[in-house]
């Protein structure tokens, strides 16, 4: 295993099977959000060329890996995915310094990237076509599929585990070669991973890591004429320029984009569970996840005391270093995401009225890292800019309604669809909300965010590429289908 990171903290690109130094030479210091003392440490800046060298041993590699059988890919999958369950610990530690989510989300992560694994391990004996009555009584016509070659992977910051799993495992399985660049916010956990699939044994060249900036080795890989495919996750801005990139030269792709995800409060629903899972899917991970609650959909039978229910309980959320025991929420995870927190908090103090927080932290605990306030308005408009805009931080925006149809107006009145929740106790509230919520995950009494590995997840509207990734329904993006006609 590589010892560079246990001794000098500094991470190479994983290429062709070896950690090499870019050929810049220049590196980028990692510090942890919650205090920018502490580096957590450096990864390359790489150049085109270094991108170049890791598609190329992808490419090299292709043949050899999709000759494997699935169950012998699948093998190596199982591999990583032990060596990872023992170095739990020490990733999820890593995570928290790095992006700042606090250790028990991180510890869950990491744990949900092992599951990853072996869920697409197992995929590997799992059927890959149909069989099709041919017209022809003679013949035999069947389905099966293969993989697209080299698939170039981009991921954010806020899932620095879980993401490169939920992309990468797939496309090998599939009889892919892979070719990750990360979010430099996440580099270091990433190379981490890099370091389970390198221990594993994968031969040279299957899976490659390149860091640096995104409008270098992203926009690379979106240009990259050897690189069949491509899966990211991240901006709106970026994703339909990844998207636009890949489609002039033939190149598949697969974006996962933006929320603006509602809750939705019926005058039925149990209000303790309610508030609980708005403040669960609206602020853990500080907000910062596709699938957050952001704006909070109130039957105002209920507005009053759901209002003075969610605002004591968000008072009484501890804010801090996520490696300390007790601390619920951690910062921001860079500076630049802070100060597109505190922007849009600016903003709801002139579009509503504040009702808790709405400030950036300070003092003794929080002045060396990212820490804004957990915050909740009253009174926004739908077509207020935080209620229309996401925010990836913990800022919740209250609305009232008169009724369900109205709810469910509002909460389909924004440019996503990823996510959408509804609490209530009516069956028909819940099938009307099954039925008109244009979102691709709806959740009934359960907060918005928290997806499965083993089932779809995607979005609808400017959420996504309308493709959808995990379960099973990664195979419809990391392979083609072949229709075999034999007589
Ligand atoms: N859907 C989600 O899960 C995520 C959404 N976001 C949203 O995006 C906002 C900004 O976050 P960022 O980190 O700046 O997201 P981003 O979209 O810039 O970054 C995502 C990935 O794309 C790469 N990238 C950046 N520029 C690129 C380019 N020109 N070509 C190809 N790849 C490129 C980045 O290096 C990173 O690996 C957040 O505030 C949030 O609203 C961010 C991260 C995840
Ligand atoms: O809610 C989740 O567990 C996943 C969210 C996600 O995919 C994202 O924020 O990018």
């Amino acid at each position: 295993m590589a010892v560079q990171t246990e001794t000098t903290n500094k991470f190479s690109n994983y290429i062709n099977g070896d950690w090499v130094v870019s050929d810049t030479n220049e590196v980028i210091t990692r510090t942890n959000p919650a205090n920018t003392e502490d580096v957590v440490g450096q990864v390359q800046k790489s150049s085109k060329e270094d991108l170049d060298k890791a598609v190329a041993a992808a490419k090299a590699a292709k043949k050899g890996w999709k000759n494997l059988s699935g169950a012998e890919r699948g093998q190596y999958l199982y591999k990583a995915a032990d060596i990872l369950e023992s170095r739990l610990e020490e990733v999820a530690e890593c995570m928290t310094r790095e992006m700042g989510k606090t250790l028990p989300e991180a510890k869950g992560e990491t744990a949900r990237g092992v599951a990853i694994l072996r869920y697409y391990a197992g995929e590997g004996m799992r059927k890959v076509g149909d069989v099709i009555p041919s017209s022809d009584s003679e013949a035999l016509m069947f389905t099966t599929r293969a993989p697209l070659g080299v698939v170039g992977v981009i991921t954010p910051w806020n899932f620095p585990v879980a993401i490169p799993i939920w992309k990468t495992a797939p496309a090998l399985v599939y009889g892919n070669t892979v070719v990750l660049k990360p979010a430099t916010e996440a580099a270091v956990t990433c190379a981490k991973v890099f370091e389970c699939f390198e221990e594993a044994g994968l031969p040279n060249g299957v899976v490659n890591m390149v860091t640096g900036p995104g409008s270098v080795i992203g926009q690379g890989i979106a240009e990259h004429p050897d690189i069949n495919g491509i899966t990211f996750t991240g901006s709106n801005t970026v994703g339909k320029n990844i998207g636009q990139t890949a489609l002039k030269r033939g190149a598949k792709y697969q974006l996962e984009m933006g929320g603006k995800n509602p809750v939705i409060v019926a005058a039925d629903a149990d209000l303790d569970l309610a508030v609980e899972a708005t403040i669960s899917g609206g602020l853990r991970s500080t907000g910062q996840k596709c699938t957050a609650t952001s704006r909070v959909i109130v039957q105002s039978d209920v507005y009053d005391e759901f209002r003075e229910k969610l605002v004591a309980k968000v008072k009484e959320i501890q804010v801090g270093d996520g490696l300390q025991d007790g601390v619920w929420m951690g910062p921001s995870a860079s500076e630049s995401q802070l100060n597109t927190v505190l922007s849009y908090i600016e903003k709801g103090k002139e579009e509503g009225k504040l009702l808790v927080g709405g400030e950036r932290l300070t003092g003794a605990e929080y002045d060396k890292g990212y820490f804004v306030a957990p915050t909740v308005f009253d009174e926004i408009a739908t077509d207020a800019t935080i209620a229309q805009e996401e925010i990836f931080g913990p800022v919740l925006a209250l609305m009232k309604v008169d009724d369900l149809e109205e709810a469910i107006e509002l909460a389909n009145d924004v440019e996503y669809g990823l996510s959408a929740s509804i609490f209530t106790t009516n069956i028909q509230k819940m099938l009307s909300f099954i039925n008109d919520m244009d979102a691709g995950l709806v959740r009934i009494n359960a907060e918005s965010a928290g997806v499965e590995l083993q089932a779809p997840f995607g979005g609808m509207k400017q959420s996504s590429s309308h493709s959808r990734e995990q379960g099973e329904a990664a195979k419809e993006f990391f392979t083609s289908i072949k229709t075999v006609f034999v007589k």
